[in-house]
């Protein structure tokens, strides 16, 4: 089985056809939830006893996480599927949005999870396909994917770039765009070089799609004029590359991202909406931008962020950070409570 097994199962999940995965054991069949309904619910599991497969994040809001570490909000907990779980309440149990309108009942019970690898790549392949990590768990009936081709399949060697021209923009009349393509994935990432190269390590941004952000100029957060900042502070220094990087919601995709907004509109913060729905409160990867800038072939870099965890990653690939530059903006009283989480909860520096 190859990365084109792995396309097609996230496709599948977005279609809502059951896929099957091989781990260590037998083949494991798996069902989104979010994708599926009643019907093919039934021709996946005519017995209606397979168990449901939830990530412990959601888990522990329906009080199940009773057997894992609360701390991985997105390990795998299995829950026994009683006779009255039925479709309706699956999806119930998969989207946190209802809890409010349809409070669970329960009670519910954790059952030990025998392939936690398998469960684990569904889950991962959940999050890729940017629906909610839960899924019916039986008989496999498809040609089964196998786990070294889910970790194949986020490696970011296939990365080459595509195409490349001169893009005069606000803030820099003088900069370049340049499209990377990946087989793996159907986003592009892109580099903005604004300026030419002087000599001196670039100022490099990684920033994440924000469509709410970039796009709209959504006030809750800090995207659009970061973006903005960024380019201008790259032209004010001389020369730099912003690295678009197709990872909207911080890997979750737009539709959950939205969910983690409408559980925010609840009251919760961006990390426990993210925990909540089932998912790491930061699921990008930022490999991709080490390949990238050596793909652009500048490997000693400034970098402007007040996130830790990019330095961190970008050096441990082979990236020469030398000089973290903060990069900080007014907050409105619509995002101030999002960047004190950030400050307080994430670890950024400000
Ligand atoms: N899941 C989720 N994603 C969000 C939320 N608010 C913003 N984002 C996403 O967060 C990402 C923006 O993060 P960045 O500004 O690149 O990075 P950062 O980790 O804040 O680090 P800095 O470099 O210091 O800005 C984008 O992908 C946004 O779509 C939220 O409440 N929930
Ligand atoms: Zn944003």
């Amino acid at each position: 089985m190859s990365a084109r097994d792995v396309a097609r199962a996230i496709d599948s999940l977005r279609r809502g056809w059951p896929i099957a995965i091989q781990g260590s054991g037998a083949p494991v069949g798996l069902l989104a939830i979010e994708t599926a309904d009643a019907g093919r619910l039934v021709a996946f599991d005519p017995g209606g006893d397979s168990p449901i497969l939830l990530s412990a994040g959601r888990a522990a809001t329906l009080k199940l996480a009773n057997q894992i570490e609360a701390a991985i909000p997105d390990s795998p907990v299995l829950v026994e599927r009683t006779f009255w779980i039925d479709f309706d309440c699956a999806v119930a149990l998969a989207d946190p949005q209802l809890d409010m309108a349809t409070p669970m009942k329960g009670p519910f019970r954790a059952i030990p999870v025998p392939d936690p690898d398998v469960m684990t790549a569904a889950l991962v392949l959940a999050r890729t396909a940017g629906v909610l990590p839960a899924f019916f768990v039986g008989a496999a009936t498809e040609p089964a994917i196998t786990i070294v081709d889910i970790d194949d399949f986020e490696d970011p060697i296939h990365l080459a770039i595509a195409a490349r021209a001169k893009l005069p923009v606000e803030g820099s009349e003088r900069s370049e765009i340049v499209a990377f393509r990946s087989p793996d994935s159907p986003g592009e990432h892109v580099a903005l070089i604004v300026g030419q190269p002087d000599g001196n390590p670039p100022l490099v941004r990684l920033h994440s799609e924000c469509l709410t952000g970039d796009v709209l100029g959504s006030l809750k957060c800090d995207c659009g004029p970061q973006l903005h900042a960024a380019i201008h502070a790259m032209e004010g220094t001389g020369w730099g590359i912003l690295l678009y990087l197709r990872q909207e919601g911080r890997g979750i995709g737009l539709v959950n991202k939205l969910r983690a907004y409408a559980l925010q509109d609840q009251g919760f913060d961006t990390v426990d909406a993210n925990t909540r729905l089932g998912f790491a409160v930061d699921a990008r990867d930022f490999r991709v931008a080490a390949r990238m800038l050596d793909l652009l072939g500048q490997t000693r870099i400034r970098l402007l962020t007040n996130n830790p965890e990019k330095v961190r990653v970008l050096q441990a690939t082979g990236i020469d950070v030398v000089e973290r530059v903060p990069i900080a903006l007014p907050p409105n009283r619509f995002n101030e409570k999002y960047l004190a989480t950030k400050r307080d909860r994430t670890g950024h520096q400000l």
